[in-house]
């Protein structure tokens, strides 16, 4: 567990708009675009900044239609820009938002394991990325909040079996508050879309799993099927 610091202005971080060496295709190895999309409030603005800085934004407002964030990550020395575009949860942006879902490689659908409510969406957000996104767009569930467990109401098997039945690379538990497993998605993320963009990653050495890094609290799916070499048209 890592050590956390709280910041008052959560727009501190997060832009609307990239600039154009944040777009530059150029200056990385791989550029991959991922939306980050589910209800108000189950925590997707702090998975951003975590992902960005590591420290946890106590926020107040709402994310109005989209921000902008990018981080590039060093993955067996290939350079890969990671476009984030968290996406604004409440109802009256929907519109607006599914603009954004247009050549994102990669959606990352949250839901608070507090609420129920918000996992009974996903359904809707799954539909959404159907209609909107790429066909080869990668989906991951990410069940937010995870150190609030006294107050859990979805049982992380259940969030597993609806990525199995829906084809989602993989179900994780997060919490953007302790920095728990949010670089693990990303990495799990920009892993998959790099091997199906037709890139090699490098495996942990004496190590099973495709993906070392993970915690018990995440499951990857149907990493057989998505290996295939997709591109991505990045
Ligand atoms: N305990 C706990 N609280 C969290 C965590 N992540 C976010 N929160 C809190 O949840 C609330 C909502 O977080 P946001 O990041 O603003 O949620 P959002 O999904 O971006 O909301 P919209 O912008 O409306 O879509 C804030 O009060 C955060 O402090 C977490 O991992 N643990």
């Amino acid at each position: 567990m890592q050590w956390c610091r709280w910041m008052g202005n959560r727009k501190s971080n997060t832009r609307s708009q990239p600039t154009e060496m944040e777009l530059d295709e150029d200056s990385c190895d791989f550029l991959f675009k991922i939306i980050l999309i589910g209800d108000t409030s189950v925590g997707k603005t702090c998975v951003v900044h975590s992902f960005k800085s590591g420290l946890f934004l106590e926020r107040q407002q709402n994310t109005i239609e989209v921000d902008f964030t990018v981080r590039t990550l060093d993955i067996d020395g290939k350079k890969v820009k990671m476009q984030v575009w968290d996406t604004a949860g409440q109802e009256r942006f929907r519109t607006l938002t599914q603009g954004y879902y247009r050549n994102a490689h990669g959606a990352m659908i949250a839901y608070d394991l507090t609420r129920h409510s918000t996992f009974e969406s996903l359904p809707h957000w799954i539909q959404e990325v159907e209609q909107c996104g790429a066909p080869s767009i990668v989906v991951i569930f990410i069940g937010n909040k995870c150190d609030l467990e006294s107050e859990r109401q979805v049982l992380f098997e259940d969030a597993c079996t609806l990525a199995e039945q829906r084809g989602a690379l993989a179900a994780l538990e997060t919490s953007a508050k302790m920095d728990h497993n949010i670089e693990e998605a990303f990495f799990l993320m920009a892993k998959e879309l790099i091997v199906r963009s037709g890139g090699v990653v490098n495996q942990e050495p004496y190590s099973e799993s495709p993906y070392p890094l993970l915690h018990s609290d995440s499951h990857t799916i149907n990493l057989e099927e998505s290996s295939e070499n997709k591109p991505c048209g990045c």
